[in-house]
């Protein structure tokens, strides 16, 4: 599977304030650039974090006939993929609405009754892990139902734990001009981090859009 992640920071690399609520960091262009690469994708990945956190839709605009033209001619939206070991998905959560196929990737954990929870809701439950989702395995299931390029939009435990599993093929950061601070706000890459065989990327592109510049990468 082809990984693409994308998420937009503060100057200072932060993904949210310390309150975790959302944030607009991207601004118009950037949010279409968004779209461009939603449209693109296969599937549309959060962690539960973000769910909690944001309540995101994940879909495209499918009214907007712009963002029609950028599916390329694949039908409906992306799917949509939660990394939720313990089922913590809302089932009021935006992401089940019906705009397209919801996949929650859940851990052996997982009480019973909430994962029951989610499948009334529509969700498509995989089960990789003992305690918490086993992101290659799991990504080898979403694989074999027609997965190929994934779009990952965060946030920081989850964008971490993809670099440490090696997952991650192509990175894109939209740097806005701001400060958020905060040591405990969420930053592009939370969980543990790294102390030593850092992932070492390859910059690619440097763009200048709205107030702020998108860096792409690929990793090395
Ligand atoms: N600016 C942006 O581009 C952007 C994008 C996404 C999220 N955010 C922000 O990020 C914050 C949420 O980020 P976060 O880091 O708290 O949560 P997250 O979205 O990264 O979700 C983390 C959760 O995912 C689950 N998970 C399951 N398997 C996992 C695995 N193998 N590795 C890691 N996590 C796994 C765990 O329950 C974990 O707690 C919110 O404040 C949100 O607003 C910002
Ligand atoms: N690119 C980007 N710029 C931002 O300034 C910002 N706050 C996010 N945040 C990503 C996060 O996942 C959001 O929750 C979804 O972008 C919301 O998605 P919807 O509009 O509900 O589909 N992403």
């Amino acid at each position: 599977m082809h990984v693409v992640v994308n998420a937009a920071t503060s100057v200072d690399g932060k993904l949210a304030s310390r309150r975790r609520t959302q944030l607009k960091i991207s601004g118009p262009e950037d949010f279409d650039r968004v779209d461009r690469v939603r449209a693109a994708a296969d599937g549309v990945m959060v962690g539960v974090g973000t769910v909690l956190a944001d309540d995101p839709r994940l879909a495209l605009d499918v009214e907007d006939r712009r963002v029609e033209r950028l599916k390329n001619g694949r039908p409906g939206n992306p799917a949509r993929v939660v990394a939720d070991s313990t089922a913590r998905t809302p089932p009021d959560a935006r992401i089940l609405d019906d705009a397209a196929t919801t996949y929650l990737l859940v851990s052996e954990a997982a009480p019973e009754e909430r994962v029951e929870a989610l499948r009334e809701r529509g969700g498509v439950v995989v089960v990789a892990g003992d305690d918490r989702v086993d992101l290659p395995g799991a990504f080898e299931r979403l694989e074999s139902r027609g997965l190929d390029r994934l779009m990952v939009e965060g946030g920081g435990e989850l964008i971490f734990s993809l670099f440490e599993a090696d997952l991650v093929d192509e990175l894109s950061v939209y740097v806005g001009s701001m400060v958020v601070g905060g040591r405990d706000a969420p930053t592009l890459a939370d969980g543990e981090g790294f102390v030593e065989a850092f992932p070492r990327l390859t910059l690619e592109a440097v763009d200048r859009l709205d107030d702020g510049v998108v860096l792409s990468y690929t990793v090395e």
